[in-house]
């Protein structure tokens, strides 16, 4: 019997040794894949900086006074190459990347593909619309020839072998990729950070996070790095950051853009594809609601769509709920009954609904019924399997440590969790114990929350039809730009935007105004009932002079219509 005991505690010793030697090594393999890249990185922006030198730094300055209808317009008849185009911006986006640390890589392909299109003008060709723009590209998402790691060191240099759909749109519609801005790793957060390519700052203030997971894309436009970014969002990843760092950003509806995960060319940590029924989409960013309308007429001004994917219906630029003057029924809230935004998130709403009602539409109270539930709902079908695949992706990599205390609490087992949510519910933590509920342990209840997904998407639409109300106007975010850390402890705070990924609904988001001394004094009423109030209290101290936004959304194929009533909130904001 001890011969037995003592050969089952000598084969534990063993396994344990084996595996802590396993993960030494896959820690050195992984760091030196990140030492590389970083060296890669620098040689990048070593090129850039001769690239963009090779372009008078006076003739740069005129074509980076240019907004993007003057742009689009010089390129057009001529008066800009899309050689000069597309160094300049390579040349200011480097100067946003060494004040914000938002690009991860350039597309050196660029200044070849630019080459090729003015040769196309010399020949006398008709010229796609957007001819010669240069874009900037989530680094998530494929560029031929590029990486997308998601900040996953063991998924670097496995390089896309053929564009995104919507890339390929771009392309199609002579549009210029030139650089990759930076994620969160996993990109299932709102903060912006990996450690291959560091943590990126919002340009309006040092410390703060730009937002996430589009944040990269956030901050170099905010910075002036770029006219027009795309960018993807599940649960509000264009939207958020859209709103921490003072741009525009819209997300389609799931039918109206493209989703194929074409190209899937890399072998790195498993990441899980696409959430069913909750799908990630990627949409535009820009420093106005008006330019990304514009990429979006010009997606949706052919069969473009459904040409790049068949799985997309055939829809068109909708002309008539775009019209200007055209007059909407909008339904507003401040609050969702799950998350009580700080004061400046409400405050910017209030004023939106005036401005609105002002320019002729008609702003009505409206309730989005059981979010709390519906949080719940939307955190179990998008982490699927418990959270399993997502900590297996993280901790199989090399995460930066905040990262790993964040998922911690997963770690815990489900029953155990459910068990401790009657804790924090005995502590009137009763939104901790919502969360604490979220994490699926069967696909039975998996099937039980994607037919309730079903219902309340049904729900919501008669309850806007009974209102006869035809889009909804509501904060974008529960705080300013917060420091970088914040996210990963607020995950619940996500609840404005990640409540239209679960209805699938177009939603956009614009800047509206900035955080003032007023909503810093208000602060000081806000609640500390719960450890989330209490952080999301501290975390929005000292944002005077930072950017809010709101949100607006509408039930799938009427991203036209949401865009038209920011335009005209847009306009009519004081300019920051
Ligand atoms: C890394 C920590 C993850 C913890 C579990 C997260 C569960 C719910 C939080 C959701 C937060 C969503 C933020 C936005 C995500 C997004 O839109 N990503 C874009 C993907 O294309």
């Amino acid at each position: 019997m001890l011969v037995f005991v003592g050969a089952i505690i000598l084969g534990l010793w063993a396994w344990f040794a084996y595996q802590r030697q396993q993960r030494a090594e896959r820690v050195a393999h992984l760091k030196g894949k990140i030492a590389q890249r970083k060296n890669e990185q620098a040689e990048l922006l070593e090129w850039a900086r001769a690239e963009a030198e090779k372009i008078p730094s006076q003739r740069r300055k005129e074509i980076g006074a240019m907004d993007f209808n003057q742009l689009i317009a010089a390129l057009q008849s001529g008066d800009v190459t899309s050689l000069e185009a597309v160094t300049t911006y390579i040349g200011l986006s480097l100067a946003a990347h060494e004040k914000t640390n938002c690009v991860t890589m350039y597309i050196k392909e660029s200044v070849k593909h630019a080459r090729a299109l003015d040769g196309r003008r010399k020949s006398g060709e008709s010229l796609p619309p957007l001819f010669g723009l240069p874009v900037s590209i989530k680094e998530s998402i494929g560029v031929t020839g590029t990486d997308k790691t998601w900040g996953y060191a063991g998924s670097i240099h496995f390089p896309s072998t053929r564009d995104a759909p919507t890339v390929e749109m771009l392309k199609q519609l002579g549009a210029v990729p030139f650089v990759k801005t930076n994620v969160p790793l996993s990109l299932l957060s709102y903060t912006c950070g990996n450690e291959i390519y560091g943590w990126t700052e919002n340009p309006h203030k040092k410390g703060r996070t730009p937002g996430g997971s589009t944040g990269g894309e956030a901050a170099l436009i905010a910075a002036g790095g770029s006219l027009l970014g795309i960018g993807s969002d599940v649960g509000g990843s264009i939207r958020m950051p859209a709103h921490y760092a003072g741009i525009a950003g819209v997300k389609p509806s799931s039918m109206r853009l493209s989703l194929l995960r074409i190209d899937d060319g890399y072998h790195g940590p498993k990441r899980g594809g696409g959430y069913p029924l909750i799908e990630a989409n990627e949409g535009p960013m820009a420093a106005s609601m008006e330019t990304c309308a514009e990429i979006l007429k010009q997606f949706w001004a052919s069969s473009l769509v459904s040409d790049v994917d068949p799985y997309k219906p055939p829809v068109g630029w909708n002309a008539a709920q775009f019209e200007e003057g055209r007059k909407y029924r909008i339904g507003y809230y401040t609050t969702d009954g799950w998350f009580d935004p700080t004061p400046g998130c409400v405050r910017v709403v209030e004023e939106a609904r005036h401005i609105l009602q002002m320019q002729g539409h008609t702003l009505v109270p409206f309730s989005l019924p059981d979010v709390p539930e519906m949080i719940r709902v939307y955190v179990a079908t998008l982490t699927v399997d418990g959270g399993v695949s997502l900590m297996g992706s993280i901790e199989e990599d090399l995460p930066p440590a905040i990262f790993l205390s964040a998922l911690r609490p997963l770690r815990v087992p489900i029953l155990v969790q459910r068990s401790m949510a009657y804790v924090a519910s005995a502590l009137g933590y009763w939104r901790v114990a919502k969360f604490m509920r979220s994490m699926t342990k069967s696909s039975v209840e998996l099937r039980r929350d994607y037919a309730s997904i079903q219902l309340y998407r049904a729900r919501v639409v008669e309850e806007m039809r009974k209102a006869n109300i035809d889009m909804l106007l509501c904060p974008a975010q529960v705080m300013p730009a917060p420091p970088h850390e914040a996210p990963l402890h607020l995950s619940a705070g996500c609840s404005y935007t990640a409540i239209y990924n679960l209805l699938d609904f177009g939603a956009g988001v614009c800047r509206v105004g900035t955080w003032n001394a007023q909503d810093e004094a208000k602060l000081e009423c806000y609640p500390t009932s719960d450890p989330w109030y209490t952080m999301a209290k501290k975390f929005s101290k000292d944002s005077v002079g930072l950017p809010l936004g709101v949100q607006v959304a509408a039930p799938p194929f009427k991203e036209e219509a949401v865009m038209r009533v920011l335009i005209d909130l847009e306009r009519n904001v004081p300019k920051a």
